[in-house]
């Protein structure tokens, strides 16, 4: 095997996150504080705790969307804690994003075949060749092909977080970062989506860091869990072996995670999407390729 094969693909070393205080002279807030996971090619994470523990955070540095303070973040062996804006367009193709609301995460305004197109025609994919992937893609979230032509308001809440899921896959990603992906889905469909998720990895080998405050989804989906608390993982291990002890504090603590993050939290998470959908949009304009 080689040495590359022998590096896990994510790790994270050490890590802290501090956001600057929105008052004046106040001290920055401590997100995470000394952070260490990793992830292996083909291997589930899931990331479990209360709300405002800071799983989303985490999710967001290994994107480049929230400040590394201190530690590292090595994804393949190469240090990407201070990734330029040029490094990240290239990451983007290997490192991938899913958000929890299927409702606000597609432009409304572009048909399907055109959501699924856009990262493609990034890459320089010639139209005949991305609308075969296209379809593909599709086929391999299991929606007809007939979807192409349809708008992201034609679909369910399960659906569209398909075609989200396809648009993440679309250029065949190492690692996705699923943030609370079925959270804001019914129970069957949330089961639906799961096995999607499950399937996918089977089929592409894709390593998936999911988030979630659904102590028995991350169980359902993953390798191996972390249990964070307060910014801090408290707890780290295979997900047969985490806890469901409901006299355990941290299972109790995560009994009482609310699922909706609070208001000003939601604002980042629009904001974040806008920012990733701005940056496809740039990279769209630099490729020369027509809106
Ligand atoms: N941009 C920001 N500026 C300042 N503080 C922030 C910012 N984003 C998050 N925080 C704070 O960091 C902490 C962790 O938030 P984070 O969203 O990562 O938690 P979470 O575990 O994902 O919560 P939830 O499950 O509710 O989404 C919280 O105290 C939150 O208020």
């Amino acid at each position: 095997m080689s040495t590359v094969e022998n590096t896990p693909l994510l790790t994270v070393e050490q890590l802290v996150v501090e956001y600057p205080s929105k008052k004046f002279r106040a001290k920055p807030f401590r997100a995470l504080t000394d952070i260490n996971i990793s992830i292996g090619r083909g291997e589930t994470l899931g990331l479990v705790g209360e709300s405002g523990s800071g799983k989303t955070t985490l999710g967001r540095a290994i994107l480049g969307l929230a400040p590394v303070t201190a530690g590292k973040i090595s994804f393949e062996g190469k240090d990407i804690s201070h990734a330029t804006r040029k490094d990240r367009r290239v990451l983007s193709r290997e490192l991938q994003v899913v958000f929890q609301d299927p409702y606000t995460s597609l432009n409304p305004a572009l048909e399907i075949g055109d959501i699924l197109a856009e990262p493609l025609g990034v890459q320089g994919m010639e139209a005949a060749q991305a609308k075969k992937r296209v379809k593909e893609l599709l086929d391999q979230v299991g929606l007809p092909s007939d979807a192409i032509n349809r708008l992201p308001r034609e679909f369910s809440g399960g659906q569209r977080q398909r075609v989200a899921i396809a648009r993440a896959l679309a250029l065949s990603p190492k690692l996705i970062v699923c943030d609370e992906p079925v959270s804001a889905l019914d129970l069957s469909t949330q089961a639906r989506v799961l096995d999607l998720f499950l399937q996918i990895q089977k089929d592409t080998g894709v390593s998936y860091l999911f988030v979630s405050h659904d102590l028995d989804v991350v169980r359902h989906i993953s390798h191996r869990v972390a249990v964070m608390y307060h910014g801090e993982i408290v707890e780290q291990g295979p997900a047969g072996v985490v806890t469901t002890d409901p006299d355990h504090p941290y299972t109790q603590r995560l009994l009482l995670a609310s699922p909706v993050p609070d208001p000003d939290r939601q604002e980042q998470r629009r904001a974040d999407r806008h920012r990733l959908l701005e940056a496809q949009r740039m990279q769209h304009e630099q490729a020369g390729v027509p809106a």
